[in-house]
């Protein structure tokens, strides 16, 4: 564990936020002054009781809900003084990957069309980490699920043909697919059976480490934010009550 925390302090800062505030509508303060930062290669795990405003958050952070105040720094860039049209082409740097994967998808397009969707609207070609820019659209799609161990028979599927950890895979192979700096995790196998929640979780580890991600994992589960996270921190009625090492937080215990 010290020799990764060295070794992640050496990581250059991919996200930053500073003292972040969301106040919905009718004077409900979700957020209440967080701040914290995420380095390249690391997962950052939060966690909080249900309604402590971790999901309000990630779509402040995310851009798919407006931050009343506060600053939100992305490999040095500042979100916060972003015009709208900046702001969505930062925001393509982040990916996300939600707990319900059956959302995620338009039901009407095959796994192919849906796993390809970031890599077309960008205009990006070959992910580098598949190697060889000259790939066909249909090699690339074959490449990523081969790497969230998807046989290449699935991309001409519908959505409603696999099962909710099949497709919580094609959502990590699309969310890895445009090589983003930061991956959002929210609650990513809380709607999977237990037996595939491990599965899942192994696949991000691994995916991490191959591939140098940095994530915000956002779970309920301690256990799995003890198994994913280097550090974590702890939101209570929207503030941010502790952060520490994830094996102090089950050390503790
Ligand atoms: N659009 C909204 N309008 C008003 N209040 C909202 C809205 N969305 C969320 N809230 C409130 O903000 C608070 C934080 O919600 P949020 O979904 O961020 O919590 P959470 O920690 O992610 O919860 P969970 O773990 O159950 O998903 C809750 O009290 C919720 O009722």
């Amino acid at each position: 564990m010290q020799l990764l925390q060295i070794s992640n302090l050496e990581q250059p800062e991919v996200l930053r936020l500073k003292n972040v505030w969301k106040t919905y509508p009718g004077g409900y303060q979700a957020v209440k002054g967080i701040s914290f930062c995420i380095r390249r290669g690391e997962c950052l795990g939060l966690v909080g009781e249900s309604g402590s405003g971790k999901s309000t958050l990630a779509r402040c952070l995310l851009a798919l809900e407006r931050m009343d105040e506060g600053e939100i720094w992305l490999n040095g860039r500042p979100l916060h003084k972003l015009t709208s049209a900046q702001l969505y082409q930062a925001r393509r740097e982040m990916q996300a990957v939600f707990q319900n994967p059956s959302g995620s998808f338009n039901s009407k397009l095959t796994i192919m069309d849906s796993l390809l969707e970031p890599i077309r609207c960008q205009n990006k070609g070959c992910p580098s980490f598949l190697g060889s820019p000259g790939m066909s659209e249909w090699k690339i799609a074959s490449s990523l699920l081969e790497r969230v161990h998807l046989p290449a028979s699935y991309l001409d599927r519908y959505p409603s043909e696999l099962s909710g950890g099949q497709k919580q895979r094609v959502a990590i192979a699309r969310a890895i697919s445009v090589e983003p700096s930061l991956i959002v995790l929210d609650e990513p196998t809380a709607s999977l059976d237990v037996s595939i929640q491990a599965k899942v979780l192994n696949l991000l580890k691994d995916l991490q480490e191959e591939l140098c991600l940095s994530y915000l994992f956002i779970s309920h589960d301690l256990s799995a934010v003890h198994f994913m996270s280097e550090r974590l921190t702890v939101m209570q009625r929207g503030e941010m009550v502790d952060v520490c090492e994830g094996k102090d937080l089950f050390d503790s215990r």
